[in-house]
């Protein structure tokens, strides 16, 4: 009791108010669309700001720049994902390099960064585009067929299995064979994943989840295996992706001794694996566990991001015309050239293009809220002062050890002072302006290649734990944006919302519709050309 009541506390923060003390204000946080409560308690209560969990915890909300830069860039591991949620992930796809924290994380990242370097991820382009290109050319075979030359397509299933297969022949050198047949079980398993597990949550699993962030490790074991209830399709993809791993890892080896070793991520880990050096080798567990890890991480979020990205271009009839403009002025460009392919160099002189994938990745930040724990009694930096319950005003906010620490990706990416007075807007020109942030709270990832330079801020964090794989996204979806909308008009296909579904990774879903989960219908039709 005497280490409880001294105890630092946020119940002096201001929140929204709590009506249920079973589930706290969970239920409305995560039921909603992604982003829509985070905007809405953002507006009313600050950047900072306290959220109920089930059983009268206290969760700290935040999306204000210096406390975020302190968590992901200074302090780093000493906040690490929730015990619960980490449980389920190891437990499900092992220790992967998303599942494991402090000295394991650091030796596995440092085994797996060069498969992600700039250079790495540039190689890989060719690859990327002949992903797009294949589905490209199946959509034409469908408009061809039909009577008025356009046709009306799911793209989330398409767009979705054209990157499995890229991740696939880039990471793996493994053809899924997803774009040539989509009901093959492992296409199967993979197809919209998250909303299985995260779709439409009750209240039920909001109370499951929370509690298990309380119970040891094996009481947490023993519940998923003997009641796997959502969790059994994330079962099988792990069941499935482990075989072809062990297989991968044998064969890799095998070309690794006859001098024949590839490039894709793989074949650099099993080389890593292979040196002297015991700094650079993983054990065959968490080797393993990197083909789910990466499938899962790299997969859904930028097949997600490019289908919210088409919405957008649907909305913005203007956006899109300029986007086929350059594309269509650079293939010229590269005709001249004696050239038939695009190369990673090209992509340099198509800013537009560029600014395009940057504002999609800003304004549908598919992975909207992060979650961290804070291991110790730590002192949070702030942007803005907050002013409590109580009428003191804070310059610095002191958190207990064992907090919960919602970060806002979708609240910090619409922050009007950092990205301006339109920051609520899809416009792409911003990125064409002189982009000056104004903030001093320098966040996220950032490389020194040219339509890299501009830092992606907060979409996929940043410091130790930031997305190893964002150059691998942005070099796809340039790609992939440089074949769909080069060849393609598209527009809505009906007059129905299309929700921002708040599944861990959002995902397109249509009203009247959500239980099928991903579901984004287009027109589409060949497109014009100007010359
Ligand atoms: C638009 C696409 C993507 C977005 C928005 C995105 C976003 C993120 C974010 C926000 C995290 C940090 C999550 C956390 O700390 O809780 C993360 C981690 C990660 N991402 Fe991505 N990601 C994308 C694509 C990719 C791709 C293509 C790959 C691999 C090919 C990948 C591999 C990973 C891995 C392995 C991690 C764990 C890193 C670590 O814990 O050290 N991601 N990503």
């Amino acid at each position: 009791v005497y280490r409880r009541w001294r105890r630092i506390s946020i119940s002096d923060v201001p929140g929204p108010e709590c009506r249920s003390f079973l589930y706290g204000n969970l239920p409305e946080f995560l039921g909603g669309q992604a982003g829509e409560t985070d905007f809405k308690w953002r507006d009313r209560y600050g950047d900072v700001f306290r959220i109920r969990a089930p059983l009268g915890e206290d969760r700290l909300f935040i999306a204000d720049p210096k406390a975020i830069q302190y968590i992901y860039h200074t302090a780093s591991y000493r906040f690490p994902k929730p015990e619960g949620r980490r449980q389920i992930s190891r437990l499900l796809f092992g220790p992967g390099l998303s599942n494991v924290d402090g000295d394991v994380h650091r030796r596995q990242r440092r085994v797996m960064l060069p498969g992600f370097g700039g250079p790495e991820s540039r190689a890989f382009v060719p690859i990327f585009s002949q992903c797009a290109e294949k589905m490209c050319r199946k959509w034409e075979e469908e408009i061809e067929l039909s009577t008025d030359q356009s046709v009306v397509l799911d793209v989330t299933s398409w767009i979705s299995r054209a990157t499995l297969d890229a991740i696939g022949y880039a990471a793996f050198d493994y053809s899924f064979g997803a774009l040539d047949d989509s009901g093959n079980q492992l296409t199967k398993a993979y197809s919209n994943l998250f909303f299985y597990i995260f779709g439409i949550p009750t209240k039920a699993a909001i109370l499951a989840l929370s509690i298990m962030d309380h119970l040891p490790p094996a009481v947490v074991a023993f519940l998923m295996w003997n009641f796997p209830g959502r969790l059994s399709h994330a079962m099988l993809s792990n069941k499935l992706s482990t075989a072809i791993a062990k297989d991968l890892v044998k064969e890799k080896s095998e070309a690794q001794l006859e001098g024949k070793g590839r490039r894709d991520v793989m074949s650099l880990l099993v080389k890593a694996n292979a040196s002297e050096n015991a700094e650079t080798r993983l054990p065959e567990r968490e080797l393993l566990a990197q083909m789910n890890t990466i499938i899962l991480a790299g997969h859904e979020t930028t097949s997600n991001t490019l289908c919210f990205g088409l919405l957008e271009f649907c909305k913005h009839l203007e956006i899109q015309k300029k986007l086929r403009r350059e594309i269509h002025s650079a293939e010229q460009a590269i005709r001249d050239n004696g050239r038939t392919e695009f190369t990673a160099s090209d992509l340099d002189s198509m800013p537009y293009l560029s600014a395009v994938v940057k504002e999609t990745l800003r304004y549908h930040a598919v992975v909207y809220n992060v979650f961290r724990v804070s291991s110790q009694d730590n002192v949070l930096p702030l942007s803005k002062p907050i002013t409590t319950i109580s009428g003191k005003v804070l310059h610095e906010l002191p958190i207990p050890k064992g907090l919960q620490i919602v970060s806002s990706v979708a609240a910090y990416n619409r922050n009007k002072e950092i990205f301006g007075d339109d920051a609520d807007v899809f416009n792409p020109e911003r990125w064409l302006r002189e982009y000056v942030p104004k903030t001093t709270a320098s966040l996220g990832v950032y490389g020194s290649l040219q339509i890299l330079n501009i830092q992606y801020r907060f979409t996929f964090t940043g410091g130790a734990r930031s997305c190893i794989g964002w150059r691998f996204a942005v070099l796809e979806m340039h790609m992939f944006l440089i074949q769909l909308v080069g060849s393609f008009e598209f527009s809505l296909a009906e007059d129905t919302d299309i929700r921002r579904e708040a599944t861990f990774v959002m995902t397109p879903t249509t009203e009247g519709e959500i239980e099928k989960g991903s579901l984004l219908r287009l027109q589409i039709k060949v497109a014009q050309r100007e010359d």
